[in-house]
């Protein structure tokens, strides 16, 4: 059974998704233990309704990203983790903890990545008048919202949407990606080589995997 560890910073809905899953059996491994940089996240009550360890790591007990990040390592390595999973998790991670983990650290962005790196995504599509959007899981790299995508999904834009109704649209199609994702890495079917995302021996387009 593969061991997962969670980096949150807020709700925790993906978070959510994936303790489901992990319940259901249906995700190749367990979460073995929740981290927020926000004490008040309240995917930390999710994580202790499932009886998941949860660790708080206030960003402001720091004095910069370096001491965080080497304290953020400490925690992580403790639970000695196969994988590290970002979910919704707020904060741009040094080059140093990203190495140490890359191959085996993944992220959800609320975008159909390469487009809309970055925060506020919702809101960037709407002005630029697109009429698609979606999410993206991503390998982490130190490119910020640049590593190699696995899986992205689509959601339509309408006229009337606002950011919050496009959020909701999103966050359904993250809720089922994720998990999946998660669970080819934990099949031992998912691996980062040479900068690529590779799925069953095989590398994966930009755009990550096609849905079946
Ligand atoms: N080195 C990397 N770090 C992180 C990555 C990554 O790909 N490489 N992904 C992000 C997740 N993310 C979007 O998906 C993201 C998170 C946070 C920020 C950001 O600007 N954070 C600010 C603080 C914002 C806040 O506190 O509200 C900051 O850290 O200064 C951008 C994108 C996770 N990290
Ligand atoms: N740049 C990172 C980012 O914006 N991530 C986004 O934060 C939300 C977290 O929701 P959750 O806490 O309910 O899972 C998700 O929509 C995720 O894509």
């Amino acid at each position: 059974m593969k061991r997962i560890l969670v980096l949150i910073s807020g709700n925790g809905s993906n978070l959510q998704a994936l303790l489901d899953q992990a319940a259901a059996g249906r995700l190749g491994g367990e979460v073995v233990a929740v981290i927020s940089n926000k004490a008040d996240a309240y995917g930390l009550e999710r994580a202790r309704a499932a009886g998941v360890a949860t660790e708080v790591l206030p960003g402001r007990d720091f004095a910069d990203r370096d001491s965080f990040d080497a304290a953020l390592r400490q925690r992580i390595d403790g639970y000695t983790p196969d994988l590290v999973v970002l979910a919704g998790f707020m904060r741009i991670l040094t080059p140093a903890l990203v190495r140490h983990y890359e191959g085996r650290m993944l992220n959800i962005h609320p975008s159909l990545l390469p487009k809309y790196q970055g925060l506020n995504t919702h809101q960037r599509a709407i002005d630029a008048g697109d009429d698609e959007h979606g999410c993206s899981v991503h390998f982490v790299t130190e490119e910020l919202d640049g590593g190699p995508v696995i899986l992205q999904a689509r959601v339509p834009v309408f006229a009337d949407d606002d950011a919050t109704t496009v959020a909701e649209r999103v966050h359904v199609q993250e809720h089922a990606i994720y998990p999946l994702a998660v669970r080819w890495f934990c099949d031992g079917r998912l691996a980062m080589k040479g900068g690529q995302a590779w799925l069953d021996n095989q590398p994966l387009p930009p755009e990550g995997h096609a849905g079946d």
